[in-house]
């Protein structure tokens, strides 16, 4: 049930606490070496391979000024991994370095890492640093690949926070940080309350520790073996965890939306390519059970038509209604129900370029009995010669980022046969843009919808940028071993990641595009350009950069908009995840310091990363 109660710490080294190896060869003059742990038969193989964690001995101090001391330390910690390896734990907890310097404990650490296969090491960082040159591991820490401590006083959210994109594995929870209530039963302040919330939804572990004197949260193996349940619930720790289980249990359950997402949590995909590939009815599918999108294409189809037919012609007049990149029919279907709610007549074209989604389509108008109001067009919407123009065009032809799927280029082909009058959705406000337009040059029209307007006053779709920090889907993508993993954008639930700054937005595109010829913006071109700065927050400290995550948003019609930038995303929508781009090599930012990154696309500063992915070469929309 609980993730605390799935763990022990067995104290690997704690048979003997005044073990020292170097004493041991001083006092045995030849003699066997007294054993140095207990017996591996106390647990069965299972036992300790899914139960125990290996805590190491705490004395230990790689960077001690005492050459007898590092030794020593060396030696153990040796010895207590190659022990822990040998019972085939599934992760060992190393003591925090002892002072501010810890190259020796890398040094160790690193060549250690070169010959472990499945075990984890778990470093303690605190997550204050201390005013003392001593890491104190009972004040309260994370367990990271990292184990972190919890102090009494939490820092800022923004610091917090990013240890969420770190591959963090339990928080060390010291009683200290407990407060106690009326009845004298520990607890923890609402901050420390909602903190461990997230680490529970983030699959962190809590441990339980206490200062000195006071018994620990470890359980002796041995002592482990022969207790009764009557004595475990005598733990002195007891309480505390008791407390922390009802954290847990008193969590809200998970959405059904987030019930559905658990499986895609920081799981990286290719994007999609529906102009250059035929999706599968799967892939169909899954769009079609996405309620809400449909809601809010129906929402803004119905005011398009309200707005372009009065209620006294609306029994004379036929608004012309293109779905283009029909799909298996979804958009079709929405259309013809903003018919019915508003009570305007409609004739409609579904244009379709994948011939297998074709076939469904023809099935559909079938069995709904459309055939007098819907035409099926089996083409391409770039070639396509329409018999007549259209007053409506809906398309959803949206990658995450917006333009990624070649919505653009694929409108484009299909603006000709839109009226100069008519309506696209999603849609632009083309008075308000036109009087934006003609003044400025194309990069100060996307610095003014980027900055200066609301979103959803401006153009058709926008897609946004955010640094984060995120070692899981960094280390997923080092895995391949090769650079063009690292030049490829991929589609993901991000999950654990700490997004390190607001987004901002990069590119908005619109249509039907401006045919003022006076006007000194280019419309017809697609090609982009953006310099942007995110600032880090002062209080969030140093932080790593693993990538960027992207998001977009786009206008439907007027008021109705369909995203997934994270501060204005709709809900319950789960056609899109973000996009992330990863970096080649992480980001070190220090605190307060400012990123530029150019799009696309390359960071320059702090520090400057390779041009990423030149010229397409490793991933590449196709046309
Ligand atoms: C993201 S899917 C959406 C499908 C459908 N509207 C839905 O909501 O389920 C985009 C669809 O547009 C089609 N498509 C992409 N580019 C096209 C083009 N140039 N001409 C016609 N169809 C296109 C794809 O084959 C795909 O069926």
């Amino acid at each position: 049930m609980l993730q605390l109660a799935a763990v022990i710490s067995y104290v690997i080294g704690q048979r003997n606490p005044s073990y020292r190896p170097s004493l041991v060869q001083k006092n045995s003059l030849g003699s066997a070496s007294p054993p140095f742990a207990g017996s591996d038969l106390v647990l069965s193989p299972s036992q300790w391979s899914s139960h125990v964690v290996g805590k190491i001995s705490s004395w230990i101090d790689l960077d001690s000024e005492d050459e007898t001391v590092r030794l020593d330390s060396e030696t153990t910690l040796r010895q207590e991994l190659a022990w822990a390896s040998h019972l085939s734990l599934q992760a060992c907890l190393l003591p925090a370095p002892k002072g501010t310097s810890c190259a020796n404990y890398a040094r160790c650490v690193n060549q250690i890492l070169q010959d472990l296969s499945n075990m984890q090491l778990w470093l303690r960082i605190s997550l204050v640093v201390p005013d003392d040159d001593s890491m104190d591991a009972n004040s309260a820490t994370l367990v990271s690949k990292y184990a972190r401590n919890m102090p009494s006083t939490l820092p800022s959210a923004s610091s917090l926070g990013r240890w969420f994109g770190e591959s963090v594995r339990a928080a060390i929870v010291n009683t200290d940080s407990f407060l106690t209530n009326g009845r004298g039963y520990p607890c923890l302040s609402k901050r420390h309350q909602m903190l461990i919330t997230r680490f529970f939804n983030h699959n962190i572990q809590i441990i339980i520790s206490a200062n000195s004197g006071t018994p620990k949260a470890s359980v002796d193996a041995n002592d482990f073996h022969n207790r009764s349940v009557a004595d475990s619930q005598r733990h002195p720790l007891r309480l505390y965890l008791d407390y922390v289980g009802h954290l847990y249990q008193k969590m809200d359950p998970l959405p059904e939306q987030e019930r559905f997402e658990l499986g895609y949590r920081d799981y990286l995909q290719s994007p999609l390519q529906p102009l250059m590939d035929n999706l599968e009815a799967r892939t169909y599918e899954t769009f079609e059970k996405d309620a809400m999108k449909y809601i809010q294409y129906q929402r803004a189809v119905s005011k398009a038509m309200l707005d372009m037919i009065p209620d006294e012609e609306a029994s004379t007049k036929t608004i012309v209604l293109m779905v283009v990149g029909a799909g298996r029919g979804p958009l079709v279907r929405a259309s013809l129900q903003a018919s019915e709610e508003t009570g305007r007549k409609l004739k409609v074209y579904a244009v379709e370029k994948n011939p297998n989604a074709v076939v469904t389509l023809h099935a559909l108008v079938k069995l709904e009995g459309w055939e007098d109001i819907v035409t099926i067009v089996s083409s391409d919407m770039r070639y396509w010669n329409a018999p007549e123009k259209a007053d409506i065009l809906v398309s959803e032809l949206l990658g995450s980022f917006g333009d990624n799927e070649l919505s653009p280029e694929c409108l484009d082909g299909a603006q000709r046969f839109l009226k100069p009058e008519g309506i696209s959705i999603p849609s632009s406000l083309p008075g308000k843009m036109k009087d934006l337009r003609n003044p400025f040059s194309k990069a100060t029209l996307l610095s003014l919808c980027s900055d200066s307007m609301n979103m959803h006053d401006s153009g058709m779709y926008t897609s946004f940028i955010q640094p984060v920090t995120a070692s899981k889907l960094y280390n997923d993508v080092k895995a391949h071993k090769d650079v063009s993993h690292f030049e490829t954008a991929y589609v993901v639930k991000i999950h654990n990641a700490a997004r390190l700054a607001p987004c901002q937005s990069v590119f908005t595109f619109t249509h039907p595009k401006s045919v003022d010829s006076e006007s000194p913006v280019d419309s017809e071109s697609n090609q982009r350009y953006k310099k942007l700065h995110f600032t880090i927050p002062n209080d969030t400290g140093s932080a790593m950069v693993h990538g960027f995550a992207g998001y977009f948003d786009a206008v439907l019609y007027k008021d109705v908009h369909l995203g997934i930038e994270p501060s204005t995303a709709t809900p319950n929508m789960f056609s899109w995840f973000s996009i992330f781009f990863p970096l080649r090599t992480p980001i070190y930012l220090k605190p307060g310091s400012t990123l530029e990154v150019w799009y696309e696309w390359c960071v320059t500063s702090p520090s400057e990363s390779p041009i990423h992915n030149s010229n397409g070469r490793s991933y590449w929309v196709g046309l």
